[in-house]
């Protein structure tokens, strides 16, 4: 299994998000469904190590817990509402990403092209509008050598173009062994993104829709 998560609770005080025994994926892309406050963020959170949670998670044999550092650079999460300083400018938050992850510049050049930011990213980002801070949030996620995408709500705010964009990078990734979980309350077209499973969080637990 690529992706492995056992004996899984979650709970904010005495209110318990998430209890599972077991929940394992192979690679793939996957939709994860769920109403509103259902846990999709926070169990996005549990597999980015941004939670504290009690259980196990692992993806490719590396686990969370006992191997933090490895683990962690290996995951990429974008948050469904990311929030950056907002005196800072896109340019400075893609560098920051370039060399944490010593990523190539030409490549996150790239990245930027592609989502059609380039005429931005000297502006500061207090200054996008929803949109533009989405878009700067994927460019971001994309950046360097990750396995695993954590997308929570990819789609909301980004117009058709950059929808479509996203989607043929989530396709070119996941033929370079590239694993997706996308969290979303917008149908994923089928004929846009073909997925190798669809999931539905409810009381606390994921079940196959
Ligand atoms: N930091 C927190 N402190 C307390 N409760 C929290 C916290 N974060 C989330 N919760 C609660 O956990 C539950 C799950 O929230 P979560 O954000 O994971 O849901 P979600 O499925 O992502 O929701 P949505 O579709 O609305 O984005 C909700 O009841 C929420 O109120």
């Amino acid at each position: 299994m690529a992706l492995s998560l056992e004996s899984i609770c979650k709970k904010y005080g005495s209110h318990t998000v998430i209890s599972f025994q077991k929940f394992q994926l192979t690679d793939g892309v996957y939709w994860l469904k769920g109403a509103n406050g259902t846990g999709k963020t926070t169990l996005f959170r549990i597999i980015a190590g941004q939670t504290p949670f009690d259980g196990q998670v692992s993806f490719r044999n590396v686990n969370l817990k006992k191997q933090p550092v490895s683990y962690r650079s290996t995951i990429s999460y974008a948050e469904a509402e990311p929030q950056y300083p907002g005196y800072i400018t896109g340019n400075d938050l893609v560098r920051y990403h370039q060399q944490v992850r010593r990523a190539k510049l030409d490549d996150v050049e790239k990245l930027i092209e592609r989502f059609g930011m380039s005429p931005f990213m000297n502006q500061a980002i207090g200054g996008y509008s929803s949109g533009m801070l989405k878009k700067l949030s994927l460019i971001c996620a994309f950046i360097g050598e990750i396995e695993l995408f954590l997308l929570d709500e990819p789609l909301i705010t980004i117009d058709k173009e950059s929808a479509t964009e996203l989607f043929s990078l989530i396709k070119e990734y996941r033929v370079k062994g590239c694993m997706f979980l996308i969290s979303s309350h917008q149908d994923i077209d089928p004929d846009m993104l073909s997925l190798d499973g669809v999931f539905m969080i409810q009381n606390g637990d994921i079940h196959k829709c």
